[in-house]
């Protein structure tokens, strides 16, 4: 079974269980697989020596003591039993000689000790760098161009699979293998288990049948002996197959072709010594023989461990390969340039005379990436509005609402035809400053686990510390009522590990506020210097009194500088009073006008849904 170049599966059974390995590759394959690593190694090594060249530096060298050191203390070893012997052939030890190379010896242990505490210490500082290098380059606050998960715009998230496997939570725990995979030499190497000998799964459940949980059943149905008699046919029925944990057992199955030729490599010192005795028989000490039980366990084991760590460093280095392709996604939203809303316009109310047309959408079609084939969200919608309308759009479930919004905030950008702001196609503006300038309140907006001053601040990020700004939102969200009566008021933080419901923000009596939320997330997006209004009002805990009110104070705060667009399933104060209603249905614009002018429409779609909502609410009030 393969799954990748990279990642060949092998399936196997051993004893009781179903393994699923990393296929045994051959040297050809591996060593191609090594080669496609060493840019990617070469990267790795380069941003590490960024976060901590001089820590790197000492855990390259001690690694390279730390090669030398076997061999080394193998030279002093033999030195010292030589002149040992030396002196025991001539009846005279040369005792210098013998302080001299024990000396050395006890030296080099002495730094070898050293050694291995600097590296650790170095290793361990390293690990807590590099995981934080990386957990922020998936994180990504400050990457630039954009790179990760908190820059990834919707598209890119949408259609790439590789950013899906980092999440923010996760940030930190994934980029702690980084390190890890790269040092470290502990081998993981059944990747898959599963126990498929039915015996043995039948024996585990009868396993369980003793425990305390069980007892009065098995006494009450007077089971015991059948119990017990079919544990004895289960452990009989299994007869010699091996029940011992998979990966010891794969462990043994690996062993016998590497331990053999491991074991034939570490009799290349014996092979050594043999065809030196055999030509130089004179020179064939007692010392040669010590060295040679020696060396032959060193050879094995530098073998052992350069084995392991080549592995390991290429097991590391795949994953880094996949860290480093989801760092160079580039986001499909292309920031503009020009800035929004222009100086001149960004804060004096227009005069109402200077109303004018404008076309928000032209012969937009848009489909979802990765959504169905063919499935057109929007279907060559044009919208035409004026600037400071109260713009309501409504239609059926799916009908495309929620999608104008989206293309209006530039989530996304449209399949064909053109998104228009002020007679600039959107793709001009500067991403930042639109951003800044619209207020959205969307069916999927969320409170940030931040204190309730943060979360109403950043609706305008540069004026989050702004406290006067901050309760001048939150009153004309409707907020700063319920947040004067918390203890800690505006400093009172939503608790991050807690959902909705169970948000520190609670009534006198206990019950979670959500109509206070709503009011709290109104207040966050109506902070900043707003030219548009967005609220996609799905979910909305609002009733209908409180969402007119809200629309008034926005409509009053801005003075018919600000378009909004609300959008809606009921049909209440705001469908009553907007300038005009968009009427949507299966992705297109169907009707578009006041309520007197939709509701003239013989078997129109807005007079439809109007009439459903009305019988509904006859019937609720008989
Ligand atoms: N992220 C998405 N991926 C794929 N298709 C989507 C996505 N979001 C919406 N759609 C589809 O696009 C179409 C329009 O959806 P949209 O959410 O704009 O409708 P809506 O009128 O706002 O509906 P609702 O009133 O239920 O919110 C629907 O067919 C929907 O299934």
């Amino acid at each position: 079974m393969k799954t990748s170049a990279q990642m060949a599966l092998e399936e196997m059974t051993l004893g009781v269980w179903r393994v699923l390995t990393e296929t045994t590759l051959g040297l050809a394959t591996r060593w191609r697989m090594f080669s496609s690593l060493i840019p990617t190694i070469h990267r790795f090594v380069s941003d590490v020596y960024t976060v901590g060249s001089g820590h790197l530096i000492l855990i390259f060298l001690c690694k390279v003591w730390s090669s030398f050191e076997d061999v080394l203390l193998l030279y002093l070893s033999s030195k010292i039993l030589t002149v040992i012997e030396v002196g025991l052939k001539e009846g005279k030890p040369d005792t210098t000689a013998v302080v001299i190379a024990v000396t050395a010896r006890t030296l080099v242990v002495a730094i070898s000790a050293c050694v291995e505490s600097w590296r650790a210490r170095a290793a361990s500082i390293m690990e807590n760098r590099v995981t934080h290098h990386f957990a922020e380059r998936i994180f990504s606050f400050h990457t630039s161009p954009p790179t990760a998960k908190l820059e990834t715009d919707m598209p890119t998230s949408h259609g790439t699979i590789a950013a899906k496997d980092y999440n923010n939570e996760d940030a930190s725990l994934s980029a702690q293998p980084v390190w890890e995979n790269f040092m470290s030499v502990t081998e993981v190497a059944a990747i898959g288990l599963q126990a498929i000998n039915p015996t043995y799964v039948r024996l585990q459940a009868l396993r369980r049948l003793g425990d305390d949980q069980y007892r009065q059943d098995i006494i009450s149905d007077n089971i015991g002996d059948y119990i017990l008699q079919e544990y004895e046919d289960a452990q009989k029925g299994l007869e010699d197959v091996e029940t011992d944990h998979p990966l010891i057992l794969y462990d043994n199955h690996r062993s016998l072709l590497s331990s053999i030729s491991l074991d034939i490599a570490g009799d290349l010192a014996m092979l050594f010594y043999a065809v030196n005795a055999i030509r130089n028989p004179d020179k064939f000490t007692l010392t040669t023989i010590a060295m040679l039980q020696h060396s032959e366990s060193t050879l094995q084991r530098t073998f052992y461990r350069g084995i392991g760590e080549i592995r390991e460093v290429t097991r590391g280095m795949n994953f880094m390969k996949r860290l480093y392709k989801i760092c160079n996604l580039t986001n499909v939203i292309k920031d503009g340039v020009l800035k929004y809303p222009s100086t001149d316009q960004a804060d004096t109310p227009e005069p109402l005379s200077s109303w004018h047309s404008f076309s928000p959408l032209r012969n937009v079609t848009f489909s979802y990436p990765g959504g169905e084939a063919n499935a057109k969200a929007l279907d060559n919608v044009t919208l035409s509005i004026k600037s400071g309308q109260l713009v309501v759009l409504v239609g059926a479930n799916g009908s495309g609402k929620s999608t104008i919004v989206k293309l209006l905030v530039r989530l996304y950008d449209p399949t064909s035809g053109q998104v228009l702001v002020d007679s600039q196609d959107i793709q001009n503006y500067s991403l930042a400053d639109l951003r800044a300038a619209t207020a959205s309140l969307t069916q999927d907006h969320h409170l940030y686990p931040l204190s309730l001053a943060e979360n109403i601040g950043l609706g305008d990020s540069r004026r989050v510390a702004d406290g006067d700004a901050i309760t001048d939102a939150a009153r004309r969200g409707g907020a700063d009522g319920f947040v004067s009566k918390l203890k800690e008021g505006y400093a009172t933080v939503l608790d991050p590990q807690t959902d909705w419901s169970t948000m520190h923000v609670k009534s006198s009596d206990g019950t979670p506020l959500a109509k206070e939320m709503e009011k709290l997330e109104k207040s966050t997006d109506i902070s900043g210097t707003i030219k548009l209004v967005i609220a996609d009002e799905g979910s909305s805990a609002l009733d209908p009194q409180a969402e007119w009110e809200l629309f008034k104070n926005l409509r009053e705060h801005r003075k018919g500088k600000t378009i909004m667009v609300f959008v809606t399933h009921r049909f209440g104060h705001l469908t009553k009073h907007a300038d005009i209603i968009l009427c949507m249905k299966e992705g297109r614009l169907v009707e578009s006008g006041t309520h007197e002018d939709l509701m003239k429409i013989p078997d129109g779609e807005y007079s439809k849904l109007y009439a459903i909502q009305a019988k509904a609410f006859d019937s609720a009030t008989v």
